[in-house]
Protein backbone atom coordinates (compact mmCIF):
# COMPACT_ATOMS: atom_id res chain seq x y z
CA UNK A 1 0.00 0.00 0.00
CA UNK A 2 1.15 3.31 -0.46
CA UNK A 3 1.56 6.06 1.84
CA UNK A 4 -0.45 9.01 1.28
CA UNK A 5 2.17 12.24 0.62
CA UNK A 6 2.03 14.29 3.46
CA UNK A 7 0.15 17.61 3.15
CA UNK A 8 2.17 20.27 1.69
CA UNK A 9 1.74 23.89 3.41
CA UNK A 10 2.80 27.02 1.57
CA UNK A 11 3.39 30.10 3.86
CA UNK A 12 4.66 33.84 3.75
CA UNK A 13 8.34 32.76 5.15
CA UNK A 14 11.06 32.95 5.39
CA UNK A 15 11.43 31.22 8.70
CA UNK A 16 10.00 33.24 11.89
CA UNK A 17 7.20 34.77 10.26
CA UNK A 18 4.32 35.99 12.11
CA UNK A 19 2.33 33.60 9.23
CA UNK A 20 4.74 30.60 10.07
CA UNK A 21 3.50 31.32 13.91
CA UNK A 22 -0.44 30.81 12.77
CA UNK A 23 0.24 28.25 10.33
CA UNK A 24 1.38 25.90 13.44
CA UNK A 25 -1.72 27.09 15.21
CA UNK A 26 -3.75 26.11 12.93
CA UNK A 27 -1.99 22.42 12.45
CA UNK A 28 0.13 20.29 13.92
CA UNK A 29 4.06 19.96 12.83
CA UNK A 30 2.80 16.08 12.12
CA UNK A 31 0.53 16.90 9.91
CA UNK A 32 2.30 17.82 7.28
CA UNK A 33 5.50 19.57 5.83
CA UNK A 34 5.93 23.40 5.40
CA UNK A 35 7.32 25.52 2.88
CA UNK A 36 8.86 29.28 2.95
CA UNK A 37 7.50 31.54 0.26
CA UNK A 38 9.03 35.11 -0.90
CA UNK A 39 5.71 36.70 -0.71
CA UNK A 40 2.10 36.15 -0.62
CA UNK A 41 1.91 36.67 -4.27
CA UNK A 42 4.48 33.46 -4.19
CA UNK A 43 2.26 31.35 -1.63
CA UNK A 44 -0.97 31.77 -3.49
CA UNK A 45 0.72 30.82 -6.21
CA UNK A 46 2.04 27.92 -5.56
CA UNK A 47 -0.82 26.20 -4.36
CA UNK A 48 -2.79 27.59 -7.78
CA UNK A 49 0.32 25.84 -9.84
CA UNK A 50 0.08 22.70 -7.68
CA UNK A 51 3.37 22.89 -5.97
CA UNK A 52 1.42 23.11 -2.79
CA UNK A 53 -1.74 21.77 -0.87
CA UNK A 54 -2.77 24.88 0.93
CA UNK A 55 -1.01 28.32 1.63
CA UNK A 56 -1.28 30.36 4.77
CA UNK A 57 -1.40 34.09 4.63
CA UNK A 58 -2.21 37.51 6.38
CA UNK A 59 -5.52 38.79 5.96
CA UNK A 60 -6.26 42.05 8.11
CA UNK A 61 -4.92 43.62 11.23
CA UNK A 62 -6.96 45.15 13.86
CA UNK A 63 -4.56 48.53 13.77
CA UNK A 64 -4.09 48.55 10.08
CA UNK A 65 -6.77 47.17 8.30
CA UNK A 66 -6.73 44.75 5.23
CA UNK A 67 -3.52 43.26 3.50
CA UNK A 68 -3.57 44.05 0.34
CA UNK A 69 -1.93 41.32 -1.48
CA UNK A 70 -3.91 38.66 -0.06
CA UNK A 71 -7.52 40.72 -0.46
CA UNK A 72 -6.29 41.12 -4.32
CA UNK A 73 -4.51 37.76 -4.77
CA UNK A 74 -8.01 35.91 -3.63
CA UNK A 75 -10.19 38.53 -5.51
CA UNK A 76 -7.93 37.90 -8.72
CA UNK A 77 -6.82 34.91 -10.31
CA UNK A 78 -7.70 31.13 -10.44
CA UNK A 79 -10.05 30.37 -7.57
CA UNK A 80 -8.91 29.87 -4.45
CA UNK A 81 -11.26 28.97 -1.56
CA UNK A 82 -10.80 29.99 2.63
CA UNK A 83 -10.83 27.03 4.51
CA UNK A 84 -9.87 27.98 8.21
CA UNK A 85 -9.31 31.42 9.33
CA UNK A 86 -6.41 32.07 12.05
CA UNK A 87 -6.10 35.10 14.72
CA UNK A 88 -2.63 35.47 16.18
CA UNK A 89 -1.60 38.58 18.65
CA UNK A 90 1.12 40.13 17.23
CA UNK A 91 3.89 42.20 19.39
CA UNK A 92 7.38 43.33 17.59
CA UNK A 93 10.93 44.30 18.70
CA UNK A 94 13.27 46.13 17.11
CA UNK A 95 16.04 43.71 16.28
CA UNK A 96 19.20 44.70 15.63
CA UNK A 97 23.25 42.68 15.13
CA UNK A 98 24.67 41.90 18.38
CA UNK A 99 26.65 45.34 19.80
CA UNK A 100 24.00 47.66 17.80
CA UNK A 101 23.16 50.79 19.35
CA UNK A 102 20.74 52.99 18.31
CA UNK A 103 22.44 55.64 17.26
CA UNK A 104 24.65 53.60 14.70
CA UNK A 105 20.99 52.58 13.08
CA UNK A 106 20.68 54.07 9.85
CA UNK A 107 18.22 51.62 7.92
CA UNK A 108 15.39 49.66 8.91
CA UNK A 109 13.35 47.53 7.74
CA UNK A 110 10.03 45.37 7.94
CA UNK A 111 6.74 44.37 6.10
CA UNK A 112 4.20 47.18 5.27
CA UNK A 113 1.67 46.04 8.23
CA UNK A 114 4.51 46.41 10.74
CA UNK A 115 5.68 49.49 9.53
CA UNK A 116 2.73 50.84 9.95
CA UNK A 117 1.51 49.43 13.29
CA UNK A 118 4.81 50.90 14.96
CA UNK A 119 5.71 54.31 12.79
CA UNK A 120 5.33 56.92 15.79
CA UNK A 121 7.46 54.46 18.26
CA UNK A 122 9.77 54.18 15.55
CA UNK A 123 9.41 57.73 14.41
CA UNK A 124 10.55 58.76 18.62
CA UNK A 125 13.29 56.58 18.50
CA UNK A 126 14.72 56.57 15.12
CA UNK A 127 13.85 60.27 13.58
CA UNK A 128 15.94 60.15 11.01
CA UNK A 129 15.63 57.12 9.66
CA UNK A 130 13.45 56.33 6.83
CA UNK A 131 11.85 52.53 7.32
CA UNK A 132 11.79 50.45 4.15
CA UNK A 133 8.89 48.00 3.82
CA UNK A 134 9.70 44.73 2.40
CA UNK A 135 8.38 41.04 2.21
CA UNK A 136 8.16 40.08 5.34
CA UNK A 137 9.28 40.46 9.17
CA UNK A 138 11.27 37.60 8.73
CA UNK A 139 13.27 38.94 5.97
CA UNK A 140 13.70 41.63 7.52
CA UNK A 141 15.30 40.04 10.19
CA UNK A 142 17.19 38.22 7.70
CA UNK A 143 18.79 40.71 5.95
CA UNK A 144 19.89 42.82 9.29
CA UNK A 145 21.92 39.40 9.92
CA UNK A 146 23.00 39.34 6.33
CA UNK A 147 24.16 43.27 7.04
CA UNK A 148 22.22 44.90 4.34
CA UNK A 149 19.81 46.48 6.85
CA UNK A 150 20.64 47.95 10.48
CA UNK A 151 17.45 47.15 12.00
CA UNK A 152 14.24 45.19 11.36
CA UNK A 153 11.02 45.25 13.48
CA UNK A 154 10.34 41.49 13.49
CA UNK A 155 8.46 38.41 15.90
CA UNK A 156 11.01 38.32 19.24
CA UNK A 157 11.00 34.59 17.89
CA UNK A 158 12.31 36.01 14.13
CA UNK A 159 15.11 38.06 16.43
CA UNK A 160 16.20 35.38 18.31
CA UNK A 161 16.23 32.60 14.65
CA UNK A 162 18.27 35.17 13.39
CA UNK A 163 20.63 35.59 15.79
CA UNK A 164 19.84 39.42 16.57
CA UNK A 165 19.25 41.38 19.70
CA UNK A 166 15.87 42.85 20.67
CA UNK A 167 17.11 46.19 21.34
CA UNK A 168 13.58 47.63 22.28
CA UNK A 169 10.25 45.45 23.07
CA UNK A 170 6.83 45.96 22.29
CA UNK A 171 7.69 48.70 19.67
CA UNK A 172 3.70 48.63 18.86
CA UNK A 173 1.64 51.64 18.92
CA UNK A 174 -1.34 50.05 20.09
CA UNK A 175 -0.78 46.67 22.08
CA UNK A 176 -2.78 44.02 22.05
CA UNK A 177 -3.26 43.94 17.58
CA UNK A 178 -4.56 40.97 16.55
CA UNK A 179 -4.03 39.45 12.50
CA UNK A 180 -6.51 37.13 11.04
CA UNK A 181 -4.79 34.95 8.69
CA UNK A 182 -6.50 32.42 6.07
CA UNK A 183 -5.66 29.22 5.42
CA UNK A 184 -6.44 28.87 1.60
CA UNK A 185 -6.77 25.88 -0.64
CA UNK A 186 -7.81 25.28 -4.23
CA UNK A 187 -11.50 24.68 -4.76
CA UNK A 188 -12.37 21.50 -2.98
CA UNK A 189 -14.84 20.28 -0.46
CA UNK A 190 -16.14 23.09 1.94
CA UNK A 191 -15.31 22.19 5.23
CA UNK A 192 -18.51 20.78 7.06
CA UNK A 193 -20.79 23.38 8.74
CA UNK A 194 -19.75 23.69 12.37
CA UNK A 195 -23.23 26.45 13.43
CA UNK A 196 -20.14 29.07 13.95
CA UNK A 197 -19.22 29.87 10.70
CA UNK A 198 -18.13 32.84 8.41
CA UNK A 199 -18.24 33.07 4.46
CA UNK A 200 -16.43 35.38 2.59
CA UNK A 201 -16.92 36.56 -1.19
CA UNK A 202 -16.04 39.37 -3.53
CA UNK A 203 -19.09 40.79 -5.26
CA UNK A 204 -18.76 43.40 -8.27
CA UNK A 205 -21.48 45.87 -8.27
CA UNK A 206 -22.76 47.89 -11.69
CA UNK A 207 -22.36 51.43 -11.52
CA UNK A 208 -25.59 52.40 -10.65
CA UNK A 209 -28.31 54.30 -7.79
CA UNK A 210 -28.33 52.26 -5.18
CA UNK A 211 -26.34 49.08 -6.11
CA UNK A 212 -24.29 48.29 -2.72
CA UNK A 213 -27.76 48.78 -1.23
CA UNK A 214 -29.29 46.60 -3.11
CA UNK A 215 -26.05 44.13 -2.26
CA UNK A 216 -26.42 44.24 1.52
CA UNK A 217 -29.93 44.15 1.20
CA UNK A 218 -29.63 40.10 0.33
CA UNK A 219 -28.18 39.75 3.65
CA UNK A 220 -30.26 41.74 5.93
CA UNK A 221 -33.59 40.29 4.45
CA UNK A 222 -32.85 36.74 5.26
CA UNK A 223 -31.44 37.87 8.97
CA UNK A 224 -27.54 37.25 8.01
CA UNK A 225 -25.29 39.28 9.76
CA UNK A 226 -21.88 40.76 7.96
CA UNK A 227 -18.35 40.51 9.63
CA UNK A 228 -16.46 42.57 7.42
CA UNK A 229 -16.93 45.07 4.28
CA UNK A 230 -14.92 47.34 2.00
CA UNK A 231 -14.31 48.44 -1.36
CA UNK A 232 -11.42 47.15 -3.51
CA UNK A 233 -10.62 49.11 -6.45
CA UNK A 234 -11.13 46.27 -9.44
CA UNK A 235 -8.01 47.92 -11.39
CA UNK A 236 -10.22 48.17 -14.44
CA UNK A 237 -10.88 51.91 -14.56
CA UNK A 238 -10.90 54.70 -11.65
CA UNK A 239 -14.74 54.19 -10.11
CA UNK A 240 -15.24 50.59 -11.07
CA UNK A 241 -15.32 48.66 -7.36
CA UNK A 242 -15.77 45.35 -5.84
CA UNK A 243 -16.78 44.45 -2.35
CA UNK A 244 -15.28 42.14 -0.22
CA UNK A 245 -17.25 40.99 2.74
CA UNK A 246 -17.60 38.16 5.20
CA UNK A 247 -20.61 37.59 6.65
CA UNK A 248 -21.82 34.67 9.42
CA UNK A 249 -23.05 31.45 8.71
CA UNK A 250 -22.22 28.63 5.82
CA UNK A 251 -22.93 28.66 2.38
CA UNK A 252 -24.86 25.18 3.65
CA UNK A 253 -27.25 27.19 5.26
CA UNK A 254 -30.11 28.15 3.88
CA UNK A 255 -30.13 31.84 4.36
CA UNK A 256 -26.40 32.01 3.40
CA UNK A 257 -27.00 30.22 0.01
CA UNK A 258 -30.12 31.95 -1.13
CA UNK A 259 -28.53 35.43 0.05
CA UNK A 260 -25.16 34.00 -2.31
CA UNK A 261 -27.76 33.17 -5.03
CA UNK A 262 -29.31 36.32 -4.88
CA UNK A 263 -26.08 38.34 -5.19
CA UNK A 264 -25.80 36.20 -8.19
CA UNK A 265 -28.66 37.50 -9.96
CA UNK A 266 -28.40 41.29 -8.95
CA UNK A 267 -24.00 42.00 -9.06
CA UNK A 268 -22.39 41.87 -12.30
CA UNK A 269 -19.94 39.02 -10.62
CA UNK A 270 -19.78 37.07 -7.38
CA UNK A 271 -16.63 35.38 -6.03
CA UNK A 272 -17.38 32.54 -3.08
CA UNK A 273 -14.20 32.61 -1.08
CA UNK A 274 -15.21 30.09 1.37
CA UNK A 275 -16.86 29.23 4.80
CA UNK A 276 -14.81 27.93 7.31
CA UNK A 277 -15.10 27.73 11.00
CA UNK A 278 -15.34 31.28 12.75
CA UNK A 279 -12.54 31.42 14.63
CA UNK A 280 -12.33 35.00 16.59
CA UNK A 281 -13.83 33.44 19.74
CA UNK A 282 -17.59 35.14 18.94
CA UNK A 283 -20.06 33.15 18.08
CA UNK A 284 -22.45 34.40 15.14
CA UNK A 285 -25.60 36.01 16.38
CA UNK A 286 -28.79 34.45 17.58
CA UNK A 287 -31.40 33.44 14.61
CA UNK A 288 -34.59 34.83 13.80
CA UNK A 289 -36.78 31.98 13.50
CA UNK A 290 -37.75 33.34 9.70
CA UNK A 291 -34.37 32.65 9.24
CA UNK A 292 -33.50 29.04 10.18
CA UNK A 293 -32.95 26.25 7.90
CA UNK A 294 -36.54 25.08 9.07
CA UNK A 295 -38.37 27.83 8.01
CA UNK A 296 -36.72 27.67 4.41
CA UNK A 297 -37.32 23.95 3.98
CA UNK A 298 -41.39 24.85 5.31
CA UNK A 299 -41.57 27.88 3.37
CA UNK A 300 -40.09 25.81 -0.08
CA UNK A 301 -42.88 23.12 0.80
CA UNK A 302 -45.69 25.10 1.05
CA UNK A 303 -44.66 26.91 -2.26
CA UNK A 304 -44.18 23.51 -3.82
CA UNK A 305 -47.84 22.61 -2.66
CA UNK A 306 -48.79 25.64 -3.56
CA UNK A 307 -47.60 25.13 -7.30
CA UNK A 308 -49.21 22.14 -7.39
CA UNK A 309 -52.26 23.40 -6.57
CA UNK A 310 -52.42 21.74 -3.07
CA UNK A 311 -52.53 24.63 -1.29
O1 LIG B 1 5.74 39.48 7.91
C1 LIG B 1 5.19 38.65 8.67
O2 LIG B 1 5.75 38.11 9.64
C2 LIG B 1 3.79 38.30 8.40
O3 LIG B 1 3.36 37.22 8.69
C3 LIG B 1 2.93 39.41 7.90
C4 LIG B 1 2.56 40.29 9.05
C5 LIG B 1 3.23 41.47 9.27
C6 LIG B 1 2.88 42.26 10.35
C7 LIG B 1 1.87 41.87 11.19
C8 LIG B 1 1.22 40.69 10.97
C9 LIG B 1 1.56 39.88 9.88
Amino acid sequence: MRATPPTRFAYLGPEGTFAEAALSRAVASSEGARYPAPSIAAALSAVRIGDADAALVPLENSVEGSVPATMDGLADGEPLLITREVFLPVSFVLAVRPGTELPDVGSLASHPHALAQTSRRLTELLPRVVPLPIASTAEAARLVAAGKYDAAVCAPLAAERYGLTALVDDVADHPGAVTRFVLVAPPGPLPAPTGNDKTSLVAVVGDRTGALLELLREFAVRGISLTRIESRPTRERLGVYSFSLDCEGHVADARVGEALAALHRVSDDVRFLGSYPRADGRENKPLEPTSTDAAFTEASGWLADVRAGRA
